[in-house]
């Protein structure tokens, strides 16, 4: 991803993407404190626009205040920032890639009086999961690795050190021949995906694990919910055990990378059809309309580029 022509903001600055570089003492790259965002823009017929910005960059903010990392830069910059970006790169639609890092004035455990520092970059990436995944639905294991404990890491901050546990998570899912790995939380109750919000579907009612299991506040995890309002269906956030979603009708993972990506099996077994679920699909479906600016209820949450 280093090698490429294009332009990066990096602390106020549009740079060349090759030169987007910092340095090897860099606190953040030793000690795992800093935090990112993942966010999408769309091509719609009213030009290309970035999806639910302002909850994005708020959560950014919280994420940085929950790891008492003081912000250089205000929210409207940040905001500022990544329209820029995407409109230096001709993107028509892409992921965007905030990141803000602890410099490299000293090292040591604590990080008091080193710089904080941000960046956005962006580029173009399609189905997270895959296309077919999309459609068919993916095959997901449950991990061996707990999700984080509610008080060992900060669950609602987009840490960067949160995510050796998904890596090594998804490394093991993906070892063994699966998509993707499903975590559980110290409890034993279903949590989230390594990088997604995970949803089981039940006799035409939607579940999704409550916070206290250690998952990320999602977004689309939030527009899922305003989704299944307007279809009608009922949403319930409670603890979620794994073979709940061994007999559930349908199961779906959901994510700004992932957007809505049907599971069709768990640990061999298969849920439901064995493919994307009915409403599994109006829900994909009502959440593709929404990012490409054909449902003008949520036009708010388009901010053209
Ligand atoms: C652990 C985790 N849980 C839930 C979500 C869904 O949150 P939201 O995007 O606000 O709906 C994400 C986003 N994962 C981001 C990073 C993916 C990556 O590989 O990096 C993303 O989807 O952009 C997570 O990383």
């Amino acid at each position: 991803l280093a090698d490429r022509d294009g332009k990066i903001w990096m602390d106020g600055q549009m740079v060349d993407w090759r030169d987007a570089k910092i340095h090897v003492l860099t606190h953040t790259l030793h000690y795992g404190c800093g935090a990112f965002e993942g966010v999408r823009a769309y091509e719609t017929a009213d030009g290309t626009a970035i999806f639910r910005l302002q909850e994005h960059t708020d959560r950014l903010f919280n994420s940085a205040k929950i790891l008492r990392m003081q912000l250089p830069f205000s929210k409207e910059e940040l905001n500022e920032a990544q329209r820029a970006v995407v409109r230096e790169n001709n993107l028509a639609s892409c992921y965007l890639r905030p990141l803000v890092w602890i410099g490299s004035e000293k090292l040591g455990v604590s990080p008091k009086g080193n710089r904080v520092h941000a960046m956005v970059a962006a580029w173009a990436w399609g189905a997270y999961l895959g296309e077919e995944g999309m459609k068919r639905g993916i095959r997901v294991k449950t991990s061996s690795y707990t999700r984080h404990h509610v008080n060992i890491t900060m669950t609602q901050a987009k840490a960067s050190s949160n995510y050796t546990n998904s890596i090594l998570a998804n490394m093991e899912a993906t070892d063994d021949g699966y998509d993707e790995a499903l975590l559980l939380d110290s409890a034993g109750f279903v949590s989230e995906g390594s990088g997604e919000n995970v949803f089981i579907i039940k006799d035409g009612v939607v579940y999704t694990p409550d916070l206290s299991a250690g998952a990320l506040n999602g977004i689309t995890r939030n527009t899922v919910f305003h989704i299944c309002k307007d279809l009608g269906l009922e949403l319930v956030q409670k603890r979620i055990t794994r073979d709940e979603v061994y007999i559930a009708d349908e199961a779906f993972f959901s994510g700004t990378a992932a957007e809505i990506t049907p599971i069709r099996e768990l640990d061999r077994v298969q849920i439901g059809s064995g493919s994307r679920g009915p409403l599994t699909e109006k829900i994909q479906s009502a959440f593709f309309d929404i990012v490409n600016g054909r449902n003008p209820q949520y036009a708010h949450w388009l901010t053209k580029v």
